[in-house]
């Protein structure tokens, strides 16, 4: 697989190796020594699947007592994903990295503990599919708004579908007053 550095210290965008045949394609989607040397050692407790049709945004979510990091990628269908550092001491503070993520090149991104993140889904339908290196903790969660203009993330879409609870989501200047 390749691994490519980011802007953003300790975000990885990973090209896993896709062997295609006559049947379809094989690829290993976890591999614990490999991502290990890539840099992605935390141990993983939580596998999570989503669905979600054209147009929906998910995000910007993190945890704050209990960040998690987490090895995202799409198992069918496109979405364009995106990582935000919200970690204050760190020189990128604010800025985000955007990947197309797609189940035809299954490409993965890893984004550490204590980053926001989200996505939207580009094709009809997506199945987003990613692990967890801590536990989910409903009352630990917080979210930043997907369009925080000093943020600036380019968005696909100017009018996502969006929960009620990411709607009202604060902007990230808020979170850190
Ligand atoms: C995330 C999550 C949700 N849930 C439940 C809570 C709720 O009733 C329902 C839907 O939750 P949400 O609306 O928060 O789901 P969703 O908006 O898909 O949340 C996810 O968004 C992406 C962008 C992430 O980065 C994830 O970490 C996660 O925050 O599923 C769990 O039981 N376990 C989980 O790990």
């Amino acid at each position: 697989m390749e691994v490519l550095q980011t802007h953003i210290a300790g975000v990885l965008l990973i090209k896993p190796h896709v062997f295609g045949d006559n049947r379809g394609f094989f690829l290993e989607t976890f591999q614990q020594e490999r991502y290990r040397s890539a840099g992605i050692a935390l141990p993983f407790v939580q596998d999570n699947r989503s669905r979600s049709r054209k147009g929906i945004l998910r995000g910007l979510h993190f945890q704050r007592q209990h960040p998690q990091g987490k090895l995202v990628s799409v198992a069918r269908g496109r979405v364009f994903d995106v990582a935000v550092d919200i970690r204050p001491e760190s020189p990128t503070f604010g800025q985000w990295f955007g990947a197309v993520l797609d189940d035809e090149k299954h490409h993965q991104l890893w984004v550490p503990p204590g980053l926001a993140h989200g996505f939207c889904v580009l094709s009809d339908v997506a199945d987003f599919v990613y692990k967890c290196t801590d536990f989910y903790y409903s009352e630990d969660e917080g979210s930043v708004r997907w369009d925080d203009p000093e943020i600036g993330i380019g968005w696909p879409f100017e009018e996502p579908i969006l929960s009620e609870k990411d709607a009202k989501a604060p902007l990230l200047r808020d979170l850190f007053l």
